[in-house]
């Protein structure tokens, strides 16, 4: 299949006409025929519905930020046939199917998509054939930061594919000067994976995602939230609450490539002063927030307006993340920022456990979010950690799976006072919040990060209840 030259998307009053849906090519965009307002109550209601165990003092309006290209990461699948690319997805036949105008991506993504077919066409080589496992093209990953830029990154299936892409690099900075980052990822096995674990990086190292107040470095393997205006209303709410808390020490565990904890060091304002120039301080993005549950009753937790005045609290921060290159990257975003931010990498549940005390075992041992394979990476990393305390407040934005039992007991068993709680999954987060029955959550608030789906965001502000209460 091929692309198309007609503009195919066409979004009216935040729907999003997508002749790839209506033509039964692409249904990833599950919810696509649901007025965008009613898609958002319903993922209010059901989260509403997920937590109603345990009854959030209040509801604040779900986030969003718009329903037409929100997408700052495109995975695409390479198909067709050499000469004649198709960048998109595999249909049930591994057939390509051609997605290049899909209104969901970032404009900066799907400008370059068009670019990056003709590139890759001219280099001769073949897109990957999943049922003879036969070729060399796999996937195209893009990310857009918001000032356009991009991290270009190509996952060929041999040391070949590596060596001719390696070879035409200049014409691809040629094709495409406003790439930060271009690499290639070698995915030699045959199975269903967007990528491997060998990255090469071609041209720069990292992507500068501005967010505002900080300015996040982004590397080839990093997780990054996809929605970048919602994910700036997430740090900006998560930054509120804890400045309304005003923990004099803080724990990001999870933290990625330090979204949250260089959100929250210093107090909400300070950033930008502490990072002088550039794009800190503009508050642009926030503004264009819509507020779509005006049910939800107001008070004083609102999502941060603009930057504080007066001097900066002093609280000590410390971000867990167990992939290395996050680290490096969120150590080089605080040195920017001249923010003191201890990061570590190490497994969350290890390193809480290690500064908290062993606590006693959760009934369900089996469900733990101990990465299995972190053990001995991170034990240098936890040995001796004499001047980490034990924080007032905890944000944890752990994947799908959740914090599990054991993390679960150690905040529980722990002094800590305040959660603040990220999940992309509101059925791990209702099991975790089960195994914390201290906690009473007293904000709740949903982020439409992902439109067109049935997922969600959500966050919750967690308060240890007093005792009798
Ligand atoms: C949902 S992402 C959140 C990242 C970050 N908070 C942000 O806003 O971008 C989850 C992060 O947890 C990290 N992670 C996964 N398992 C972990 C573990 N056992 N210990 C520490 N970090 C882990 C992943 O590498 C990923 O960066």
């Amino acid at each position: 299949m091929t692309a198309s030259p007609l503009p195919v998307t066409a979004a009216a009053n935040g729907h999003l006409d997508c002749r790839y849906f209506a033509a039964g090519a692409c249904r990833s965009c599950a919810l696509l025929e649901t007025p965008y307002p009613q898609q958002v109550s319903a993922k209010e209601s059901w989260c509403r519905e997920v937590l109603a165990d345990h009854a959030p003092g209040s509801w604040l309006p779900a986030a969003t930020g718009g329903a037409e290209g929100f997408r700052n990461r495109a995975k695409l699948a390479v198909g067709g046939a050499r000469g004649a690319l198709t960048l998109g997805i595999l249909d049930q036949e591994f057939h390509g199917v051609d997605l290049r105008d899909c209104g969901i991506q970032e404009p900066a993504i799907r400008a370059v998509i068009p670019v990056l077919a003709e590139f890759l066409d001219a280099t001769g080589l073949d897109p990957y054939d999943v049922p003879r496992r036969r070729g060399e093209l796999k996937f195209v990953h893009v990310t857009a930061a918001p000032s356009g830029e991009l991290m270009i990154r190509f996952v060929v299936r041999t040391q070949f594919g590596l060596e001719v892409l390696a070879s035409r690099r200049e014409r691809l900075l040629g094709l495409v000067p406003h790439a930060s980052v271009v690499s290639v990822n070698l995915l030699p096995e045959h199975k269903a994976a967007l990528e491997g674990s060998r990255e090469v990086l071609l041209h720069g190292d990292s992507l500068r995602m501005g967010l505002g107040r900080v300015d996040l470095h982004l590397r080839p393997q990093s997780f990054f939230q996809t929605n970048t205006t919602v994910a700036i209303a997430l740090y900006d709410q998560v930054a509120a609450w804890v400045d309304e808390i005003a923990p004099s020490t803080l724990w990001d565990l999870y933290c990625g490539v330090g979204g949250f904890a260089l959100h929250c060091a210093g107090g909400a304002g300070s950033m930008g002063a502490a990072a002088g120039g550039g794009s800190a301080g503009s508050f642009g993005a926030v503004d264009s927030f819509a507020a779509v549950d005006s049910s939800a009753p107001a008070d004083s937790f609102g999502v941060a307006e603009g930057p504080a005045t007066g001097p900066a609290p002093q609280r000590r921060v410390t971000g867990v993340e167990v992939s290395e290159q996050a680290i490096e990257s969120a150590k080089l975003s605080a040195a920017e920022l001249g923010a003191d931010v201890r990061f570590i990498a190490a497994d969350a549940t290890e390193f809480a456990e290690t500064t908290l005390g062993r606590v006693s075992e959760p009934a369900d041992t089996s469900a733990t979010t101990a990465d299995p394979t972190s053990t001995s990476a991170t034990a240098d990393a936890l040995a001796p950690t004499p001047d980490v305390e034990v924080p007032d407040c905890v944000i944890v934005n752990p994947p799908r799976r959740g914090i599990g039992a054991r993390l679960a007991q150690i905040l529980e068993d722990s002094g800590v006072e305040h959660v603040v709680y990220s999940s992309c999954n509101p059925q791990s987060l209702a099991r975790d919040l089960d195994r914390m029955p201290s906690f009473a959550v007293e904000q709740a608030r949903v982020f439409d990060m992902f439109p067109h789906t049935k997922h969600l965001e959500a966050a919750v502000l967690l308060r240890r209840r007093s005792a009798g209460g």
